[in-house]
């Protein structure tokens, strides 16, 4: 399996562009960030309890609802998905924990 994230953005700038009544992507897009951001909340919740709940199955399928939605949210957003992996990337040069001290000083 090949399929990335820049893959998923890829599909979606190019399901943007097609006619809502063809594409659940170009629909949601229309109702603009809100309703993306809305919809991204209520995956995200169903993502949570399928870990919760301990099943799989649920969360591997929520999971991939999160990644869409969040994706949705970005091109909603106007932020390329390259941004977000270059602040990913400059996090690699620190543990998380030493990140969120110097975040958060206390
Ligand atoms: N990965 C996804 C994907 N994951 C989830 N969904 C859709 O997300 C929707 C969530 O359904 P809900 O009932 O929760 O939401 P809703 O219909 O908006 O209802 P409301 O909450 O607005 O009332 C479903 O209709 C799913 O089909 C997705 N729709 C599209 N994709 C990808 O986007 C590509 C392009 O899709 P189209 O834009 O539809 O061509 C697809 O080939 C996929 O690769």
């Amino acid at each position: 399996m090949s399929f990335t994230l820049e893959d998923l953005e890829a599909r979606i700038a190019v399901r943007a562009a097609a006619s809502p009544e063809e594409s659940y992507t170009a629909k949601l897009l229309a109702r603009g960030v809100a309703k993306c951001a809305q919809k991204l909340g209520e995956e995200a919740t169903e993502a949570v309890i399928a870990a919760v709940t301990g099943d799989k199955p649920e969360l591997v399928k929520e999971a991939a609802d999160v990644l869409y939605h969040l994706t949705v949210v970005l091109r909603a957003a106007d932020v390329p998905l390259a941004q977000v992996m270059a602040e990913l990337e400059t996090r690699t040069a620190q543990s998380g924990l030493a990140e969120k001290a110097a975040r958060k000083p206390e």
